[in-house]
């Protein structure tokens, strides 16, 4: 059967130009051929061979990391590829490992808080990778509260040098990925004292192990943390322990791009927010939301594809028997995914103009824009992963008992992914962040001061406390208007809601303290108004290809009629919609399913992704599924031999012993 296109009668069915969907789904023509070519290059490389990761054990795995990343390194050069390419190159290669942290936090740290001076001497170094470096910053006791973290430097003016200390244990830092058993070099986040003085928290570049024989310096205890959840998943990286005893580095290691230390140990406050020492995790979080819809368009390709393969029922006399995917149920749980991926696809790309925006301000000195650039990667990170990782875990029970199979893709995809809710900020920390901006906003409103950007809709409160949707019949809800005015009431109303319930406490901090569970409703619904908000944004471009905005159309109000169904509570409650009009929107959401289906898997098929990044027997694209099983099962170590390890010693007495049990 190999050859064969399982999928083909699918593919016939689509209505639109997949090629063109392609570069919508990539961005442009250029991305699109970048990715494509590296991906071809990573797939064709037995190097970066991956479908035996599960069987590896943790030594062997880390090792195999190791070599990727070196072979990596190597191509980079020999290619001269650029760092776009290189990024794709990475991606694809679809492996965490400490040069993630290394290109991903540790140099763009020394970029955004380094002087001029500090980026061109550490910056030639890490770029060449002659250095290799981490984000120390998490402690044992202390991650979400970054005001809370233990570790000390402290300037001593004798010698010109800071003294890093670890004066508990929980001020260890723990969990910094690369740092366990890699990372040369590190970004660490003290405390900074001087003339007896805590000023709090700042970055130091600190040297952890030898470049000549890779030992810990003195004074200096690292190792790893350990397995973590799942095989092979993101036991690739070393998140790792360390610990300091009096460590001495110069005074010029202190990243002082921002504040600073004079050589006599005076403390030179930064004249810019000195909330820019969190930049690199605004940075970070910006690339999570972008890649939240690579890991969820993973899953939904390969769950996509494999519904329409799996058949169940309907067959009457030995007839063919259904496809999966045209059960309304599981369309009801697919669609809405496979529309969240092009929803979280849009929504990244803004994000990304966002942070671009903001840091072009940043550099000329105009810090108005920083407070919502700060709620918008934190929320949309939030939202974005969250729904991710249950997104994923919603794919694999879509895929039945095989989804439960590691050769089906989706277990490894989820232990890699779940840690996203946690990292770069915990998902309801990050969300509390989005509710205080909001409360600000909100306490602001009739004050002069003109909501704008993201929260520009509360400008027309006036409206929309007390609209009522207009929406009279099915149709009326792929009106972007209805929608938009829809979400746009909810979140203010919810907004107020929390505002008006904390303003009947005395004590603010002790009353959003107690309302933490609704403020942080509040602020999800403000995020999803966000993504739904950019998903019509998009549509209002000028999208070419035949019938490709029609497909994205369909999309857009699967995203956001399915949202405004799950939180119809919000949506009823809040008075924005009569439940004949939540009716009408679940109406629509069935014709919109009707009308994506014949297309469903074309629109994976525009993801473009290689059957060696999928990694998915299920979501193969030819859809050959069940004879590929059937070889990947016979790969699995127990059945190396008929007989197993461990018969003669453990089963066969028992078998014995039974036997003789059974004459007596
Ligand atoms: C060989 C091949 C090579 C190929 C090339 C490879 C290429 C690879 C490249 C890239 C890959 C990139 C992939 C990246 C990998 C990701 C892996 C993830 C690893 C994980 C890393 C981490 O987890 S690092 C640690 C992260 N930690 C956190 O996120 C902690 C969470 N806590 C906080 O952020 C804050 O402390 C918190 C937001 C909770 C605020 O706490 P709080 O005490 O309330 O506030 P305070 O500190 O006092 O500040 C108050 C004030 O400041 C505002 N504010 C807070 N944060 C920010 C901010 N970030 N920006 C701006 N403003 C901020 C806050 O709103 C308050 O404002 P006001 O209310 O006073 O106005
Ligand atoms: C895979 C992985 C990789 C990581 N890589 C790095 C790295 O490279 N560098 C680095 O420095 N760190 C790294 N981290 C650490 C990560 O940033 C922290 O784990 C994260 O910020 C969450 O902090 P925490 O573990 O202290 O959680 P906690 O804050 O202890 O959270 C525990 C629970 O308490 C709740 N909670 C906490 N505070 C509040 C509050 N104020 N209000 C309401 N609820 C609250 C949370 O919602 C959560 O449910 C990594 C973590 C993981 C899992």
């Amino acid at each position: 059967m190999e050859g064969i296109d399982h999928l083909a009668d699918e593919r016939n069915k689509a209505e639109f130009d997949v090629e063109d969907m392609k570069i919508v789904w990539a961005g442009s023509r250029h991305a699109f051929e970048v990715s494509d070519r590296i991906a071809r290059l990573v797939a064709s490389d037995p190097v970066f061979e991956k479908s035996n990761r599960a069987r590896l054990s943790r030594k062997e795995l880390f090792k195999s990391t190791l070599r990727k990343c070196a072979h990596a390194f190597k191509r980079i050069i020999e290619l001269r590829l650029n760092e776009e390419e290189a990024g794709r190159l990475r991606h694809f290669i679809d492996q965490p490992a400490y040069v993630d942290l290394h290109w991903g936090m540790f140099v763009p740290a020394i970029k955004g808080q380094g002087t001029e001076e500090q980026q061109k001497k550490w910056l030639s170094l890490a770029n060449k990778m002659q250095i290799i470096g981490c984000y120390a910053q998490t402690e044992l006791g202390h991650g979400s509260n970054v005001q809370g973290l233990e570790t000390t430097a402290t300037f001593d003016p004798k010698t010109d040098e800071f003294v890093i200390h670890t004066p508990t244990q929980t001020a260890s830092k723990w969990w910094p990925g690369g740092l366990g058993k890699v990372s040369t070099h590190a970004v660490v986040y003290a405390r900074l004292i001087t003339n007896g003085k805590d000023y709090g928290i700042h970055g130091f570049i600190v040297q952890l192990r030898s470049l000549e024989d890779h030992s810990p310096l003195p004074n200096i205890t690292v190792g790893d943390i350990g397995t973590k959840m799942g095989n092979g998943a993101y036991n690739s990286m070393d998140n790792g322990f360390l610990m300091f005893d009096h460590v001495r580095i110069p005074r010029d290691q202190m990243l002082m791009r921002l504040s600073k230390v004079t050589r006599e140990g005076e403390y030179v406050p930064s004249d810019v927010p000195k909330q820019l020492v969190y930049g690199t995790m605004v940075y970070v979080r910006q690339t999570i939301v972008a890649d939240a819809s690579n890991a969820l368009s993973r899953a939904v390709c390969i769950a996509t594809r494999y519904s329409a393969v799996r058949r169940q029922f309907g067959a009457h006399n030995g007839g063919i028997e259904t496809q999966v995917i045209d059960y309304k149920t599981q369309q009801n749980r697919l669609f809405p995914l496979l529309a969240s991926a092009y929803a979280f696809r849009f929504v990244g790309e803004w994000l990304k103009w966002l942070y671009t925006d903001v840091t072009e301000r940043l550099a000329a000195s105009d810090f108005a824009t920083l407070p919502e650039a700060h709620a918008c990667t934190a929320g949309l990170k939030s939202l974005t992963t969250t729904a991710t990782a249950d997104g994923i875990e919603e794919c694999r029970k879509l895929c039945g008992g095989h989804g439960y199979l590691w050769c089906s893709g989706l277990p490894e995809l989820f232990a890699v992914y779940v840690p996203a809710c946690t990292y770069e900020g915990d998902n309801v920390v990050l969300q509390l962040q989005v509710a205080r901006f909001l409360m600000k906003t909100v306490a602001q409103l009739g004050s002069g001061k003109v909501p704008v950007g993201t929260t520009a809709y509360m400008g027309r409160a006036a409206h929309l406390l007390q609209c009522r949707s207009g929406v009279q019949k099915a149709e009326d809800w792929l009106n972007p208007d209805a929608v938009l005015e829809a979400f746009e009431a909810r979140a203010l109303r919810m907004a107020v809601t929390c505002a008006k319930n904390l303003s009947k406490f005395e004590n603010q901090e002790q009353g959003f303290q107690e309302l933490l569970a609704d403020l942080v409703e509040a602020a999800i619904a403000h995020c999803q108004l966000i993504v739904v908000s950019k998903f019509i944004a998009k549509l209002e471009q000028d999208i070419g290809g035949k019938g490709v905005k029609k497909q994205l159309n369909n999309l857009c109000y699967i995203y956001a009629l399915y949202l405004l169904h799950k939180h119809l509570g919000d949506f009823l409650s809040t008075n924005c919609i009569t439940p004949k009009q939540a009716s009408l929107a679940n109406d629509q959401l069935r014709s919109l399913y009707t009308q994506v289906r014949p297309n469903a898997v074309a629109l994976v098929d525009a993801f473009n992704y290689t059957d060696h990044y999928l990694n998915s027997v299920l979501g193969r694209y030819d859809g050959n599924v069940y004879p590929k099983l059937f070889e990947e099962a016979w790969k699995d170590p127990l059945n190396d031999s008929v007989v197993p390890d461990g018969y003669h010693e453990y089963l066969r007495p028992v078998l014995k012993q039974q036997l003789r049990t059974a004459r007596l």
